[in-house]
């Protein structure tokens, strides 16, 4: 649904050149929740706002539903971004329109004819949960309900895909939950194609199918989250399961051991059976893309047919860093 080749941004201010974004390779499948985790500076929003071409590239090509976007006019282009839905950290909704204002002046600037508009502004605040809210002002809503209006916003013109511009960073725990379930319901319910940034792994864990992990305007690592989490020296996987326990012990083997699928809930009991080994820290949990768990563990001291165990039930095995 969105392929990215070879795409940089280089930002010129006061004689001194960032290259914000440095040569990324993307591609996010039809339906696909894809996550780009990283830290501030590293390039996320440049990359999102490309995408859109809020922001034109430097170099490279970006390809949404089949258009190549940086060969469009600005006519093309403006048609093309009805396709493309994006929500923000701050929510950017007009403050002297109501809920259904907000929503409407979404449907006005695409074209739809204002006998239309009624009816399809009830169906998105229905859509995001904001029923008996239409009449009422931002300032009267929590982060949360003027979240669901920036989606309801998003959605308007129908669009194939959704840009997520940290449009969690600003709510509290629950509200971010709330506001992911939504998500996941949207793309579970309309297939809606979603490309997030964000500097949070739990969002990761909680919805994407896939993540890429950016620093200095280039992805270190990418692909679906099941298969990052097998990678050696996977960030990611560090990162949604952060190990503090010590690394190293006398007379033993300490490792890290990553399962997931079915088998996440049943390689540690085996091992148990089989070896004798101490668990030093570690969970499994649900994620969006899969089971998973990871955990420190101290094997005997030649660890070698433990190890072999464990890899023999696809987990991968490596020393505890
Ligand atoms: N309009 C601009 N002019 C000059 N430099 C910019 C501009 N926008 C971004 N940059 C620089 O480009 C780099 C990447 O910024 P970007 O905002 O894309 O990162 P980010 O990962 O989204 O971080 P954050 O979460 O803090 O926004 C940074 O060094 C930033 O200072």
């Amino acid at each position: 649904m969105i392929e990215i080749k070879g795409l940089r941004k280089t930002y010129r201010s006061r004689g001194r050149e960032v290259r914000a974004v440095d040569g990324v390779d993307l591609t996010v499948g039809e339906g696909d929740v894809y996550g780009v985790l990283g830290q501030s500076g590293a390039g996320k929003s440049t990359l999102l706002r490309c995408v859109n071409m809020l922001e034109r590239p430097d170099a490279g090509t970006i390809t949404v539903g089949g258009v190549d976007l940086t060969a469009l006019n600005r006519k093309g282009l403006r048609l093309a971004r009805h396709g493309i839905g994006m929500i923000h950290q701050h929510f950017a909704l007009l403050s002297s329109r109501t809920v259904a204002g907000n929503i409407a002046f979404a449907l006005e600037v695409t074209g739809v004819p204002r006998s239309a508009r009624k009816e399809r502004v009830a169906e998105l605040i229905e859509l995001v949960g904001l029923g008996g809210r239409a009449d009422a002002y931002p300032a009267q809503l929590s982060g949360g309900q003027k979240q669901r209006v920036g989606i309801a916003r998003a959605l308007a013109a129908r669009p194939q895909v959704l840009l997520s511009d940290e449009a969690t960073s600003a709510l509290d725990p629950e509200t971010t939950d709330s506001i992911l379930r939504l998500l996941q319901d949207l793309n579970q319910r309309l297939g809606l194609t979603i490309l997030l940034i964000t500097h949070e792994m739990d969002v990761v864990k909680k919805i994407c199918h896939s993540a890429a992990v950016m620093r200095d305007g280039a992805f270190v690592e990418s692909g679906p989250v099941a298969e990052l989490l097998h990678r050696p020296g996977s960030t990611l996987a560090r990162g949604l399961f952060p190990l503090s326990a010590p690394a190293t012990l006398p007379g033993r083997t300490v490792v890290d051991v990553t399962v997931s699928g079915p088998d996440a809930d049943t390689a540690l009991t085996g091992l148990a059976r089989n070896f004798d080994i101490s668990l030093l820290e570690g969970s499994v949990e649900t994620l969006a893309a899969t089971r998973a768990g990871r955990w420190r563990i101290a094997l005997p001291e030649d660890g070698t047919a433990a190890v072999e165990f464990l890899r023999a039930r696809g987990a991968q095995v490596e020393a505890a860093a």
